[in-house]
């Protein structure tokens, strides 16, 4: 398949911070990231989004995963096309007011596979920040692709995160990858947050006994290793699978499951105002 934003962005590999444009006013960048594909990193931000929108902030979700997106199809967005105004690309945004930019919204078909190289999907990354109007936002959640290789680096390198929050699973190698992590958040001088433990457990329906199916968690453990807070436990409940391929997430998701971490994040500072003259 082909884009032709995304090709006219091609080429772009060295490192450098991207420039926000004149129409975006981002207070706050959170990146969400996991070692590995699978384990609910888009559930996680996805959730904090709409945690987020219902406490009565402004929310975009930048979908930095760009070969496996998966947030348009979450917020109700199958189908849709992301619009241009001038040289910029127009957000989708939900029912409930989350503004999403996805390379599926680029996409003729939404199951047309991206097969871009790195430096065509770094241009990407550069136009979901530099040439999108993403408007006024309290927060910009970046759904990051899995691990911690080239894609994570360019978010990391060009973007102003200002946090980041990690998702585990029980059945995940989760002190190797918290320790990736945490090496990749220092190098580039990001705090982490956190650590959310997704598919933590199921909860019998009959008695709510709380069933560890993956063996005893070792959250505990790696988060004092770490000296990291535990942002939260998800259990694994398969209305939550359904809400996302129904597009419904921000109409059935239930209220306060991930408290710790919309603290956590409703708690960071706003960043500097980019300079005056950052244009588009
Ligand atoms: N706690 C949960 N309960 C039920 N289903 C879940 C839960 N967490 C994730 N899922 C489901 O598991 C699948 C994978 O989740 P998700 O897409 O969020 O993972 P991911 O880590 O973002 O994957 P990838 O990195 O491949 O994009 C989805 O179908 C999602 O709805």
């Amino acid at each position: 398949m082909s884009c032709e934003h995304a090709t006219a962005a091609g080429g772009q590999t060295a490192p450098q911070e991207f420039e926000e444009n004149n129409l975006s006013e981002v207070k706050r960048v959170v990146a969400v990231l996991s070692g590995k594909g699978g384990v609910g990193k888009s559930l996680v931000t996805g959730t904090l989004a709409v945690e987020l929108a219902r406490a009565g902030h402004k929310v975009g979700i930048l979908d930095a995963d760009i070969t496996g997106p998966s947030i348009p199809k979450m917020f109700g967005m199958s189908g849709r096309h992301a619009m241009g105004l001038g040289n910029l690309l127009l957000p989708e945004i939900s029912d409930h007011g989350v503004k999403v930019m996805s390379s599926n919204l680029l996409l003729k078909n939404e199951t047309d596979p991206v097969l871009w190289r790195g430096p065509v999907i770094a241009g990407a990354i550069r136009q979901f920040w530099s040439e999108t109007s993403w408007g006024p936002l309290d927060y910009l959640l970046v759904d990051m692709p899995p691990g911690t290789a080239d894609v994570a680096l360019t978010v990391f390198q060009s973007l102003p995160v200002d946090g980041i929050v990690i998702v585990t699973s029980p059945q995940d190698l989760v002190s190797m990858i918290v320790a990736k992590a945490v090496n990749m958040a220092e190098k580039m001088n990001i705090p982490v947050l956190g650590i959310v433990e997704n598919m933590a457990y199921v909860e019998c329906p009959d008695c709510g006994k709380k069933i560890e199916i993956f063996g005893p968690s070792k959250l505990d453990a790696v988060a004092e290793q770490y000296n990291l807070p535990i942002l939260g436990r998800m259990p694994i409940k398969p209305e939550l699978a359904a809400a996302c391929d129904d597009g419904a997430i921000e109409a059935e998701l239930p209220g306060g499951l991930l408290p710790e971490a919309l603290a956590s994040v409703e708690a960071l500072p706003e960043h500097e105002a980019p300079e005056p003259d950052a244009g588009a």
